[in-house]
């Protein structure tokens, strides 16, 4: 569905993607992981063409967005970062005016408007303005008005920034269904749990480079251990990390936080706690696309 290779946008002298290899397949989901400032945005922006590319060679859905833009567009729904709905218009009417935009009839405008409130779970709201919406609901209308032309792969930049859980949830499972539907997803986030639900396959992406690639099980064996204990103590009562390095194949130091990566976190925690360490709190849990990244660049994502 799209193929890069030694991908590049730059802005004036500064190198926003530099040189990135992708290949993304019919009906997967993929997903670009990252920080701000990775490079993510620009790498979509160009897929979506909408932004040209600098060097490197492109094609999506087997064609050049250089020469082939209209053509390419007309196949593909694009959810950018910040809604562009029309408050001025009705819920119903936001997708009508894509319907007539993609040169749909005035009956499939009407059906198509119908199929996609129901999808969105907007039927309710289908006669009110979009102002008074909830972020959620913004967003899944943001959503459904890209599916108007039924395309075969969805673009969606950053879904869920800024929802609460329960908007997030009620928004992913939105997106499986399409998954389930066959829509090949490419998605970009910076929350290492929504790259873990969505997506099959992924980049991380650091500094305009892609740093790792693989399935979110992959890169979490590869790069991390099956656990993590976090530790984390009182200000001013902090401990030196030497004294819990041997515990763990590798350790951590964070501002506010210990981490120790080992497959054996309860055996670890009560080491921690044989020799005497009182930590404020604790927690053995599973190892995270979020450690991955750790691993890699020696940052959060958070950062
Ligand atoms: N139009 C532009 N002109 C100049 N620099 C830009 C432009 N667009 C993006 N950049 C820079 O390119 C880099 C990558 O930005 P990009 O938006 O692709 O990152 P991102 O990973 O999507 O992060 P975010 O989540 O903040 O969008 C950033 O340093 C950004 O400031």
């Amino acid at each position: 569905m799209v193929q890069a290779k030694a991908l590049t946008k730059r802005f004036g002298e500064f190198e926003a993607v530099r040189g990135i290899d992708i290949e993304v397949r019919r009906g997967e989901s993929f997903g670009f992981l990252g920080p701000n400032g990775a490079g993510k945005s620009s790498t979509m922006r160009m897929i979506a063409c909408v932004s040209p590319r600098t060097d490197g060679d492109l094609k999506v859905l087997g064609l050049d967005p250089r020469t082939d833009g209209p053509r390419i567009r007309a196949r593909l729904g694009v959810v950018p970062q910040q809604d562009n709905l029309d408050v001025e218009l009705t819920v119903r009417q936001n997708l009508q005016v894509y319907g007539r935009y993609f040169g749909l009839s005035r009956a499939r405008t009407r059906r198509r408007a119908a199929e996609l409130l129901d999808f969105a779970q907007l039927t309710d709201r289908a006669d009110t303005e979009v102002e008074p919406l909830s972020g959620g609901m913004k967003r899944r209308l943001t959503i459904a008005r890209s599916l108007v032309n039924d395309p075969e792969l969805l673009l969606l930049d950053e879904p869920t920034t800024g929802l609460d859980p329960q908007a997030r949830h009620l928004l992913w499972d939105r997106l499986f269904r399409l998954k389930a539907q066959g829509v090949t997803l490419i998605v970009t986030t910076h929350y290492m749990d929504e790259a873990e639900q969505l997506c099959d396959r992924l980049v991380v992406m650091d500094g305009g480079r892609i740093v790792a690639e693989g399935s979110p099980a992959q890169l979490i064996a590869r790069y991390s251990t099956r656990e993590v204990v976090e530790l984390r103590f009182p200000p001013g009562r902090e401990i030196s990390p030497e004294r819990v390095t041997d515990l763990a194949e590798r350790t951590e130091v964070l501002p506010d936080r210990i981490l120790l990566y080992t497959d054996r976190g309860e055996a670890a925690l009560e080491q921690v706690h044989a020799r005497g360490l009182r930590p404020l709190s604790s927690l053995v849990r599973r190892s995270s696309l979020e450690d991955v990244f750790l691993r890699l660049t020696g940052r959060t994502l958070v950062d």
